[in-house]
């Protein structure tokens, strides 16, 4: 596969199985990230794997934070949470240290530098044949994030479930980028995809 074969090739999957990366490849993965484009090379973003001999410790906490008052989650949503980070093969929380000392760069432009970092990521997961998924997940519950050490000034910015695509996963079909690109003839862009 070409280089550019193999990033248009990418997709997102929560459908993971085992094997997950070893430690050499997770190292190689995450190394992914401090090559993004980083304004100030600040290196704001931060990753915390959750090891998976600590995944039911984690998940109590998890479901503890998530029952705690003040929070209105749908039961159904708690069963959602508990169930797909139980199954997923790796869990990488996603954050980023909002550096507000000596630097002009706004917050805004640092957590553009993490998600290409994570972007990165996601990229190496495929290089090294896994598959992963970004999701949200409870990063709205103080709890949850304070337990994983992304409260202030740090700021969460989701998970990565990691692991090898089941064999029945394709690539789905592309939309057409030329929906989504103009060349600018001196009026103010109009995107076939937004008329
Ligand atoms: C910041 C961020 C948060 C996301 N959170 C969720 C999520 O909570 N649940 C979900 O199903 N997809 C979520 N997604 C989308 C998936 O990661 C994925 O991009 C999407 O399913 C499309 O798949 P693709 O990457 O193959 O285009 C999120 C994406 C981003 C960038």
């Amino acid at each position: 596969m070409t280089n550019i074969d193999f990033l248009l090739s990418r997709f997102s999957s929560v459908a993971l199985r085992d094997p997950v990366p070893d430690d050499q490849q997770l190292h190689q993965i995450l190394s992914a990230a401090m090559c993004a484009p980083d304004h100030g090379r600040l290196r704001p973003w931060r990753f915390v794997v959750i090891p998976k001999n600590k995944r039911a410790e984690w998940l109590k906490s998890v479901e503890q934070s998530m029952t705690e008052q003040g929070y209105d989650y749908p039961e159904s949503y708690i069963k959602k949470v508990q169930h797909n980070f139980s199954c997923a093969p790796m869990v990488i929380a996603l954050g980023m240290r909002k550096i507000t000392e000596k630097t002009s760069v706004s917050i805004d432009e640092q957590l553009m530098a993490s998600s290409a970092a994570v972007m990165n990521v996601l990229n190496a997961v495929h290089a090294l044949g896994f598959a992963a998924k970004w999701i949200t997940g409870p990063i709205d519950n103080k709890g949850v994030v304070q337990h994983i050490g992304f409260s202030e000034p740090y700021r969460m910015l989701g998970f990565l479930f990691v692991g090898t695509l089941c064999d029945a996963e394709q690539t789905p079909p592309r939309l057409n980028v030329d929906d989504y690109v103009v060349v600018w003839d001196g009026k103010p862009a109009q995107f076939k995809v937004d008329q």
